[in-house]
């Protein structure tokens, strides 16, 4: 079910916080019970919540605010949120832990669990493979916390056409400007000047999808980081409550 209540959401439109503010009903269009009176389908949808959370899927141009914004959230809600753990084929690095920091697998078996599509999304990075099990997602579900993926534009298309239930929500974090992501990457101090623009590159690819209708149910434009965290918190605020 994918319709909700929020005190600050709008769906498809990246909206300033005031503007947010105002909105007080959000559903998504594909849903087919949007005309049910609001208060029933709050009490349906917390109801649902506290067997199997709902998990939130993150994306945005690197440098745009996505871990800042999860850090804190994590930071003030340490029980209610996890990471799923990744599966990787490449070697554990020092002081990394099996089945904490990944699951590390050999090729074989990672190739094995696609054609098994064990996968939500994989991706190839330097030569090594990275993917999402639909598994470690569930198992997060199930414990009543709320799942976090922090994903690429890849993984999200990927994740949506995947049967992972309940339908995650989709956040896009969006940098103010082009020019305010290039000086955040820069005042980050982790870029060279070829991975500064390889990141811009993928940012343009990132921010165009996003424009587009039904990409993200939510588009939060990361200005003032304190205005953006109170939007970002309000997403989970049914959740949370349900949680507590
Ligand atoms: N609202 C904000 N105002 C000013 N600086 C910010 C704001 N949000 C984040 N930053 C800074 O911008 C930089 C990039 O943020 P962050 O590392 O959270 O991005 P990210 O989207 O997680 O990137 P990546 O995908 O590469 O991990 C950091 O140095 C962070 O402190």
């Amino acid at each position: 079910m994918s319709l909700f209540i929020s005190g600050v959401a709008i769906v498809n439109k990246p909206v300033s916080f005031m503007k947010l503010s105002s909105c007080l009903l959000c559903w998504h269009s594909s849903s087919p019970i949007h005309k049910i009176a609001a208060p029933a389908v709050s009490k349906i949808f917390i109801r649902k919540m506290s067997s199997n959370c709902r998990a939130a899927v993150i994306s945005g141009p690197s440098g745009g605010g996505k871990s800042t914004l999860l850090t804190k959230l994590m930071g003030e809600y340490p029980n209610s949120f996890a990471f799923s753990v990744s599966h990787t084929t490449r070697k554990p690095r020092p002081g990394e832990s099996d089945g904490k920091d990944y699951h590390f697998v050999q090729k074989e078996k990672f190739i094995e669990m696609i054609s098994n599509q064990e996968f939500l999304e994989h991706a190839e990075f330097s030569g090594n493979m990275y993917g999402t099990s639909k598994k470690s997602v569930n198992d997060i579900q199930k414990s009543g916390k709320i799942c976090i993926l922090d994903v690429e534009i890849n993984g999200v298309k990927s994740i949506k056409k995947s049967d992972l239930q309940p339908t995650p929500r989709y956040i896009f974090i969006k940098p103010p400007s082009i020019e305010i992501l290039k000086s955040r990457l820069e005042g980050r101090g982790t870029e060279t000047p070829e991975s500064l623009q390889k990141r811009l590159d993928t940012a343009a690819e990132a921010l165009d999808y996003a424009s587009k209708d039904g990409a993200y149910d939510y588009i939060i434009i990361n200005d003032s980081l304190e205005d953006a965290y109170k939007i970002f918190k309000n997403i989970f605020k049914d959740d949370l409550k349900s949680l507590q």
